[in-house]
């Protein structure tokens, strides 16, 4: 079974977000999944300090749009880090492998072309279920984990330096 290190966060551990903006890019496929992970994130963001008005929210048809959105938020919004979030589901054909790939890639290369973080919060799954436990189910939410990541990698972005690591 998964683990999920980061979705029962120890907030004692976690950078206070006061000062930094977010930014959150979210797919409009399979949304009773997506919106769970959008919930998780601001919930998370906001539990760690971040204030509502520094964060702002984008949606994009399909994940493989999520690159553009990202690529569009980073060069209008002055931004600390950026969260894309889709959904993928295996279909009848390679078209699961096109999006996943696809998508995936484009976030490393944003992540190498720019220097603003955006975080990986898209879930490629076989089947809806293996969704909705990674959404708020018996496996955590990737929401959560990729909202605590966004604000590690904040700091690292603003400071040079990774927070303190808590120990494993
Ligand atoms: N099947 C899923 C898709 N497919 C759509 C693509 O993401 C994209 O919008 C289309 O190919 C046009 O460029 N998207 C998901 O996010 N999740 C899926 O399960
Ligand atoms: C991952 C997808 O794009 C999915 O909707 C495609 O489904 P199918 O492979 O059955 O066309």
């Amino acid at each position: 079974m998964a683990t999920t290190n980061l979705t029962y966060y120890d907030k004692t551990t976690i950078p206070n977000a006061n000062s930094f903006r977010f930014g959150i890019v979210v797919s409009e496929w399979n949304p009773e999944i997506t919106q769970n992970l959008k919930k998780g994130a601001i919930e998370t963001l906001l539990d760690c300090g971040a204030q509502e008005k520094n964060i702002i929210f984008w949606d994009v048809p399909g994940s493989f749009e999520l690159v553009f959105g990202c690529k569009k938020m980073i060069q209008t919004q002055k931004l600390d880090a950026v969260i894309a979030i889709g959904n993928v589901i295996q279909g009848e054909t390679k078209h699961f492998d096109f999006v996943c790939e696809g998508v995936t890639q484009g976030i490393v290369d944003l992540n190498i072309k720019y220097d603003i973080p955006v975080i990986f919060c898209v879930l490629t799954d076989n089947t809806i279920q293996q969704s909705l436990d990674r959404s708020g189910g018996k496996l955590g939410n990737k929401g959560i984990e990729c909202a605590i990541a966004a604000i590690k990698m904040a700091v690292l972005k603003n400071t040079g330096k990774p927070t303190e690591s808590i120990g494993f």
